[in-house]
């Protein structure tokens, strides 16, 4: 009923201001758009779901999130194949896997910090029901 679109719509807002801020974040460039299946043919042979901060913020507007949980887990699915792909002790790689790092570093807190505990409950609770 209206109080559960007033709640997915306080989500939405919440999940745009995080995604704007990933892709605001210089260091997290690499991770704003799909991996292109032409540059990099074997790409999807080894990560079985790709994921990038464009793709989320489209799932959003989709209204396909819910919860804020499943918004993080595809935030973890970025980093989690960054690592996955570029394992090479390289200059490049050990660049990606930084920044990875600090992705998931930084979406993790930003939740920690600015998510209310009972929010995210309601949230739950509308997904449970449906
Ligand atoms: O994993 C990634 C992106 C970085 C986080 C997502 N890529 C896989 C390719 C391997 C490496 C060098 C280029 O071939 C470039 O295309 C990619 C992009 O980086």
């Amino acid at each position: 009923e209206q109080q559960e679109e007033d709640t997915l719509r306080e989500l939405r807002l919440f999940l745009r201001s995080v995604n704007d801020r990933l892709m605001q974040d210089r260091r997290f460039k690499a991770f704003t758009k799909p991996v292109d299946k032409e540059q990099v043919p074997d790409y999807h042979s080894v990560v079985k779901q790709p994921m990038d901060l464009s793709t989320a913020l489209s799932k959003i507007d989709q209204q396909k999130y819910t919860t804020v949980r499943e918004y993080l887990h595809d935030i973890d699915l970025i980093w989690k194949n960054a690592l996955e792909y570029n394992p090479e002790d390289d200059p490049y790689d050990r660049q990606i896997r930084h920044r990875a790092c600090a992705l998931k570093d930084t979406v993790h807190a930003i939740i920690k910090y600015e998510l209310e505990k009972d929010f995210e409950r309601t949230c739950e609770q509308i997904k449970e029901a449906r």
